[in-house]
């Protein structure tokens, strides 16, 4: 099992009251959480939102991405449903580290698009592995998701790993002038959804 769960307490927040769910990743001594509201163990798809750590973005108010406004209206969205859950992986930097992710904000200073930059350092544009989500998953019993992300990679990886994805629910906002040129990057090079279609799994276009 590449994920432990250690311990749950109640995490009170000024959206919803959650139960944060929290994991040790075994070979990286990483620790992710969950957050959930409600009773997701029905079988119903649950309203979910896989969230990579940017601590830039989530904690420091930058508006270089959209992460921090994304993070904040998944878990509005949830606490309106009464029911969802939010996987918090500490993959900051797409995997490459928050000191990596430094230097490849030096570069994109310095002209390099968000791809380009990860490239001249020796990394994949993104290096994230999803495989911890199962595990965490099938820990707060949840089998079926409608997820909120603009991302088509992230609901493949889901779905290959046996995770059901009823429903991909477009993320869009904290757009800002300081971050027209990542989010087009996301959208040119690394396949992003900026339309804001919602697709199910009966209408997979
Ligand atoms: N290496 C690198 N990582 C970045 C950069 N900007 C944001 N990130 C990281 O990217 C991750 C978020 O990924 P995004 O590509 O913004 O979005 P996503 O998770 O793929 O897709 P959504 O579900 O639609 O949000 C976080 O871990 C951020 O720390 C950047 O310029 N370079
Ligand atoms: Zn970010």
């Amino acid at each position: 099992m590449p994920v432990v769960f250690v311990a749950a307490c109640k995490l009170p927040t000024p959206f919803a009251e959650f139960t944060m769910h929290g994991f040790l990743e075994k070979a990286t001594g990483r620790e992710h959480v969950v957050l959930s509201l409600g009773d997701v163990t029905d079988g119903a798809p649950v309203l979910g939102r896989v969230h990579s750590e940017c601590l830039t973005g989530d904690a420091l108010f930058s508006q270089r991405c959209d992460c921090g406004s994304q993070l904040e209206a998944a878990l509005q969205a949830i606490a309106r449903e009464g029911r969802g859950v939010l996987l918090y992986l500490r993959q900051e930097g797409r995997g490459i580290g928050l000191l990596n992710k430094i230097r490849a904000y030096e570069l994109q200073d310095g002209g390099a698009d968000t791809v380009e930059a990860n490239e001249r350092l020796g990394f994949a544009a993104d290096q994230r592995d999803y495989a911890i989500c199962l595990p965490m998953l099938e820990h707060v019993g949840v089998h079926s998701l409608r997820l909120m992300t603009n991302n088509p990679r992230k609901v493949k990886a889901l779905t290959d790993m046996g995770i059901t994805v009823a429903e991909r629910v477009p993320l869009h906002t904290g757009h800002n002038p300081h971050n027209k040129l990542y989010l087009a990057t996301k959208a040119n090079k690394l396949g992003h959804m900026m339309g804001n279609q919602h697709q199910s799994e009966a209408d997979p276009a």
